[in-house]
């Protein structure tokens, strides 16, 4: 799914009026009516309304909404900010047809109203057309609207007003919504961890944007999904073994962390790999063997840590290596790396410890062949490629690394972010705050693993691993709550998350 930006969202709009029979006013209504039902839905018509409008298109729903609430008997009332000479010519349309038919639900906005009880603040004063911070009477009102958060719910029309579309909003004045509806396809903006408390939940209403220019207008940003991953996955073939499917060199697990050797060993053999092969410390050996069977172990010389990873003739036999998940600081872990990286070169996954040792090694880290997919979470991030001033500085920051480096990146969180070194970057939208629990990463690096191992190319088993390894997370939700789900609980799911990719699902 493509992420446009706000001069795209404007295109869109205009090749759609352009293109079909529909007048830019009748796009606006459809807009409207799109949330006055989704109001409904949700019962929300039982309550008074406060609609906020401004003085463009944005105000124009606004006014729309106020009249077919209206129409459905409900006490609803628009307040206009003048902060234009000149409104909209949307906005006058629908502003004359409020004053014909519900002249008394009209106000000009002076001084903030008192609400009544349960009333439910609906924020259309500022959209896309948003071109400098809010100032004056309208930050003012968003601020008003803001300290009403806990008594009263607020409802932002397609962004809240304030928010930028494209770019960072931190330090702008915002509305503070509990639920943002917007059209057609999400915005940047709504995937950023800085925004979360600006846009609450995100609901997008299709209104029929025209799907031509959907589909030839090229976005910047994309967001994974199931029809693209059914393209990516590739389906066995009856006459294949377990050759075919690779074999994984996974180095994990120190004194106290073997769990994350753990997970990830039984992720990367539920995600199909051919055979697996762990390098762990002594301490691990019997945990290993018992808790996963099908795996075969190597136990490093040290008791506690590992500190000799395979010789250059040892590790030919790998089609890829896996390291990270518990490995531990030791000093002689990165000596291991170090020295390791000197002679692999196929591309490798690299995920929590072992990120951490090239972050304080800068020369080793320029060893790590190209290709290799880096999996660090936002602190793991940091510490490898410096801080950022906000989430779109950040995003800027993954994208030029992943292509400096000829890596791929991907920055853990709700909406992980995905970089190759071509410059392409992707969001993923599977996964849910069940997986917000220890080891859901090693989990996930087992997942990547694998794919690369059983022949996807780093960027795709990136994204498909990142896709099922959510959707896996979502399943075991869906079954067990996301309080009860544990990291365990993903891999034991990843059954059901492979039938979803297959052509005939
Ligand atoms: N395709 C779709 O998705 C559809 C979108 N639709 C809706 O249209 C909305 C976009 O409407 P829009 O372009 O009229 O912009 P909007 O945000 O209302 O701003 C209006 C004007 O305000 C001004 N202004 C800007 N910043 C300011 C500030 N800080 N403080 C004060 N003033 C400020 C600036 O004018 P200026 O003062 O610079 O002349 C700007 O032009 C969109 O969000 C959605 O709700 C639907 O109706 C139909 C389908
Ligand atoms: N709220 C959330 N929504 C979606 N995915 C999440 C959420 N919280 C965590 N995750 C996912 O869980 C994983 C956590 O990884 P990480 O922080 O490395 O965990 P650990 O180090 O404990 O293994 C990441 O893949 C992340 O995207
Ligand atoms: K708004």
């Amino acid at each position: 799914m493509k992420i446009f930006t706000a001069l795209q969202i404007r295109e869109a709009d205009a090749y759609t009026i352009k293109h079909t029979p529909i007048s830019s006013l009748a796009l606006m209504e459809k807009a409207a009516l799109a949330c006055t039902d989704w109001l409904a839905e949700q019962h929300f018509t039982k309550y008074p309304f406060a609609v906020f409008c401004g003085m463009g298109n944005n105000g124009g729903d606004g006014l729309a909404i106020t009249r077919m609430l209206r129409n459905m008997g409900c006490d609803a009332h628009a307040y206009i900010i003048p902060h234009s000479q000149q409104a909209s010519e949307d906005h006058q349309a629908n502003y004359k047809s409020l004053q014909r038919y519900y002249p008394e639900s009209l106000h000009t906005l002076q001084t903030f109203p008192q609400l009544a009880k349960d009333t439910v603040i609906i924020d259309a004063i500022l959209g896309t057309g948003l071109n400098r911070p809010a100032e004056g009477l309208i930050a003012d009102t968003i601020s008003r609207i803001n300290s009403c958060y806990e008594q009263h719910t607020i409802i932002a029309i397609d962004i809240p007003s304030g928010l930028l579309t494209d770019t960072s909003s931190v330090n702008q004045p915002s509305v503070q919504a509990h639920h943002t509806l917007s059209f057609e396809l999400p915005k940047l903006a709504f995937l950023l961890p800085e925004n979360a408390v600006r846009i609450g939940e995100v609901h997008i209403l299709p209104i029929g944007l025209h799907p031509d220019y959907i589909a030839r207008t090229p976005a910047k940003f994309n967001i994974t999904d199931g029809a693209m991953m059914r393209d990516l996955y590739k389906p066995r073939k009856p006459f294949s073994h377990k050759g075919t499917f690779g074999h994984v060199l996974l180095i994990a697990g120190s004194y106290g962390k073997m769990g994350a050797a753990i997970l990830s060993a039984k992720s990367c053999l539920q995600a199909g790999v051919g055979l697996l092969t762990c390098h762990i410390p002594k301490c691990g050996y019997d945990i290993m063997q018992i808790s996963v069977p099908a795996a075969m172990c190597i136990t490093d010389e040290q008791f506690d840590h590992s500190s000799s990873f395979p010789s250059e003739e040892e590790a030919k036999k790998y089609k890829t290596i896996g390291i990270g998940p518990g490995l531990g600081t030791a000093a002689g872990s990165i000596w291991a790396l170090d020295k390791l990286l000197d002679h692999y070169r196929q591309p490798m996954v690299i995920d929590a410890d072992a990120l951490n040792l090239l972050s304080t090694n800068p020369k080793t880290f320029a060893k790590v062949p190209e290709n290799s997919i880096l999996t660090p979470h936002p602190k793991e991030f940091e510490r490898l490629f410096g801080k950022t001033d906000n989430d779109i500085a950040r995003l800027e920051l993954l994208s030029q690394k992943a292509v400096e480096r000829r890596l791929c990146i991907l920055l853990k969180g709700r909406y992980t972010a995905m970089a190759s070194p071509d410059g392409e970057l992707y969001f993923n939208a599977t996964g849910n705050p069940g997986m917000a629990t220890g080891g859901s990463g090693d989990v996930l690096t087992g997942i990547i693993t694998s794919l690369v191992a059983q022949g996807y190319s780093s960027r795709d088993a990136m994204l498909l691993g990142v896709y099922i390894h959510g959707l896996a997370g979502d399943f075991a939700a869906a079954a067990l709550s996301q309080e009860a789900m544990t990291a365990e609980d993903i891999p034991a799911y990843l059954g059901r998350t492979f039938l979803t990719l297959h052509k005939n699902q």
